[in-house]
């Protein structure tokens, strides 16, 4: 959907009359000037039939409602860089795998940014200053850092544990946030699938509303951007960029789980979560409708990423930091732990980069502030449909990728197998990780040790039967408003906020994404990669003599002691001689 000529009267008018607080709060970048739209770069054009989420009512902006743009030929729109700058932007989740890459790519790509406020809890005995000091010593504010040494100083932690009530902000920081902040983003959750459904719900529903109670009382507020999931509604196959009614009103699921004790919620949550697999998508559900029902009230935008796997290209290829999703699979398969999983070969493997994500997240923030959608929009940030991918060529690329590049001490050599089938994964299991785990355990046993290898692999089985419900189908994802969104970023902004997967090389990706959990996730040295390949080879031999050893033992057991086995073995061999005689004279005729 191209955009076409710029009028004021088309994009800042609105259908929908919004409430007088979201009149006061909404702020609008100024007109053809002003910081936000210095230079003179691309012209951005914007029409009534750029897209038919853009507001197309009669009425006229007023002088309260400042133009995005100036409506006269020559006048710009803010780039997304300009429009971050001078912002305070809050952001929960900050401290989590996506939250830490929107931190650092809004620092570098929009250096001009005013402060960026998260929110964080003491955990496992850290402070939250001690959390955040560590968190902005990681490697991924490398390019940060050197551009701008001083570059803590924007970002401001603000205490607070989600779960509790008025998420434990206190009064004074409350005023603080609700004074300065312009844009809200909205990453924290707990992920885990096997999360009780209580705390879910706490932490995905309840806290996502006392966010957007939050951000109701923010005076200077232009956007609120709440990240959800592609799975959100898994238990369709066909899944469009809007809100689809929730399984259960939430107001009345919190009401009555308010009075049950674990043991009954427990109970109960198969029969709520009905066809999700578990907690995780269905609370994520909710959340949705939650937020949905603020949008007379705020400038709201839905993301919904896939399967978020390491970055792409930024800020520099193969950047992970846990053992979610696929990351913990690449990890066992490397090591050679995991030698099947169940998965369908054929199926797309909808794994999206985390650098896509976030730029999509900044494109999305600066849309929502600047275009004020008349509805919450919803964006599919997926791959699937765009340039698919399949989890057997996953699997290919990881295994091969760990002979390449072995990481250290594996337990077997990487070789996996995915099959949808459920008799042959039970066979491969039994015989490829339940079997080699007693004998190692075994062993260990011998050699005075704690055995710890079927542990290990009871773990493995756990969380990989969290998984499979997501790798043996696949969906669809409507992405309409991915590439609308796409149409109405200048160039410049398009390749600094890349979000097109089209040009994504899975081979090269799912390299940088094996070599990134062993240097990130597993802290390993890649200088240490011959040692690894001899150990490979180490455990090559160790493999050829045990089998070598398991033949002699069979022959001794059951050809040498059988006549029939004898005999069935030398009628092979015989056979096997004649067939060796028959080619051997047929070449000679043909010569
Ligand atoms: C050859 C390759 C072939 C490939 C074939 C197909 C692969 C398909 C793979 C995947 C596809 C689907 C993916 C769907 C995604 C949907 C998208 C989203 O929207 S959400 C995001 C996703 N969320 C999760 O991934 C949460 C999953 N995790 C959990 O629910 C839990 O962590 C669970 C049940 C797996 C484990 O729970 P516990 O309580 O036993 O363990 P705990 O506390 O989490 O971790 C203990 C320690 O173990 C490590 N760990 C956790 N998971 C691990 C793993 N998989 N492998 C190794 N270590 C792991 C942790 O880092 C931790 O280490 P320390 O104690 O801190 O040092
Ligand atoms: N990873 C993925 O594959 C996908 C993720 N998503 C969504 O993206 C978002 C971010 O996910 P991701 O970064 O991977 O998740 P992480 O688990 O890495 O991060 C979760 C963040 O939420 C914070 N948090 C959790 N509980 C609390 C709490 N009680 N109080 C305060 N903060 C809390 C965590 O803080 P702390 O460090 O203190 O624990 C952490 O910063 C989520 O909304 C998720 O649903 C969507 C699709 C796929």
């Amino acid at each position: 959907m191209r955009a076409s000529v710029c009028s004021a009267a088309v994009v800042c008018r609105r259908t929908r009359g919004p409430t007088d607080g979201r009149r006061r709060r909404a702020h609008r970048i100024p007109a053809g000037g002003g910081k936000h739209a210095a230079g003179g770069r691309n012209q951005r054009q914007l029409s009534t039939e750029s897209s038919g989420h853009l507001d197309r009512s009669g009425e006229q902006a007023t002088e309260k409602q400042p133009d995005i743009c100036s409506g006269a030929a020559g006048s710009r729109m803010a780039s997304i860089t300009e429009y971050y700058a001078g912002k305070s932007v809050l952001i929960t989740g900050a401290t989590g795998f996506m939250g830490k890459v929107l931190v650092e790519k809004l620092l570098w790509s929009c250096p001009n940014v005013k402060a960026l406020y998260i929110l964080v809890r003491p955990k496992a005995g850290q402070s939250m200053e001690q959390r955040v000091s560590d968190m902005m010593k990681c490697k991924l504010f490398d390019r940060v850092r050197e551009a701008n040494p001083d570059f803590h100083k924007k970002i401001i932690p603000i205490s607070s544990e989600l779960t509790q009530p008025g998420l434990s902000i206190s009064p004074e920081d409350v005023e603080k946030l609700s004074a300065c902040i312009n844009i809200v983003f909205h990453c924290a959750a707990t992920i885990r699938f096997d999360e009780p459904l209580k705390h879910a719900l706490q932490l995905n529903v309840i806290a996502t509303q006392e966010l957007l109670s939050l951000a109701q009382r923010m005076h200077h507020l232009e956007a609120f951007i709440h990240i959800s999931t592609a799975y959100a509604n898994c238990n369709r196959k066909h899944i469009d960029e809007v809100i689809y009614p929730p399984p259960v009103e939430p107001k009345k699921l919190i009401e009555s789980l308010e009075w049950m004790d674990d043991g009954m919620v427990q109970d109960i949550t198969p029969r709520l979560i009905g066809d999700r697999p578990n907690t995780y998508t269905y609370t994520k559900a909710l959340a949705e409708y939650v937020v949905q029902q603020e949008q007379d009230k705020l400038n709201i935008g839905i993301i919904r990423p896939s399967i978020v796997g390491a970055s792409w290209q930024e800020p520099f290829p193969g950047w992970i930091d846990n053992f979610n999703g696929p990351s913990g699979v690449f990890i066992a398969a490397g090591k050679g732990i995991l030698r099947t999983m169940r998965a369908n070969n054929d199926a797309v493997a909808d794994l999206i980069p985390v650098d896509v994500v976030v730029n999509l997240t900044l494109a999305v923030g600066w849309y929502t502030a600047v275009h004020r959608p008349k509805t919450t929009l919803v964006y599919n940030c997926t791959s699937g449909g765009i340039n698919p991918f399949h989890w057997g060529e996953i699997e290919h690329h990881v295994i091969s990728s760990f002979k390449r590049n072995p990481l250290e001490q594996a337990f077997r050599r990487p070789n996996a197998n995915i099959t949808s089938n459920y008799l042959i994964n039970q066979y491969w299991i039994l015989v490829s990780h339940k079997f080699p785990a007693l004998i190692y355990d075994l062993f260990l046993r011998l050699c005075g040790q704690k055995p710890q290898m079927m542990r290990i692999f009871n773990r493995l089985h756990k969380a990989i039967g969290l998984l499979e419900y997501f790798s043996s189908q696949d969906w669809e994802w409507n992405s309409d408003n991915i590439s609308m969104l796409m149409s109405q970023l200048t160039p410049e902004d398009r390749t600094m906020f890349n979000f097109d997967v089209r040009q994504l090389n899975w081979p090269e990706y799912i390299e940088n994404y094996c070599i990134g959990t062993k240097k990130y996730v597993l802290n390993e040295d890649m200088s240490d990669i011959p040692a690894a390949r001899q150990h490979l080879r180490k455990l090559r031999n160790i493999r050829y003599t045990f089998n070598t050893l398991l033949v002699v033992f069979i022959w001794r057991v059951f050809i040498a002691r059988s006549q029939m086995a004898r005999n069935i073995w030398y009628f092979v061999v015989s056979l096997c001689f004649k067939f060796l005689s028959y080619f051997r004279a047929s070449s000679t005729l043909t010569n």
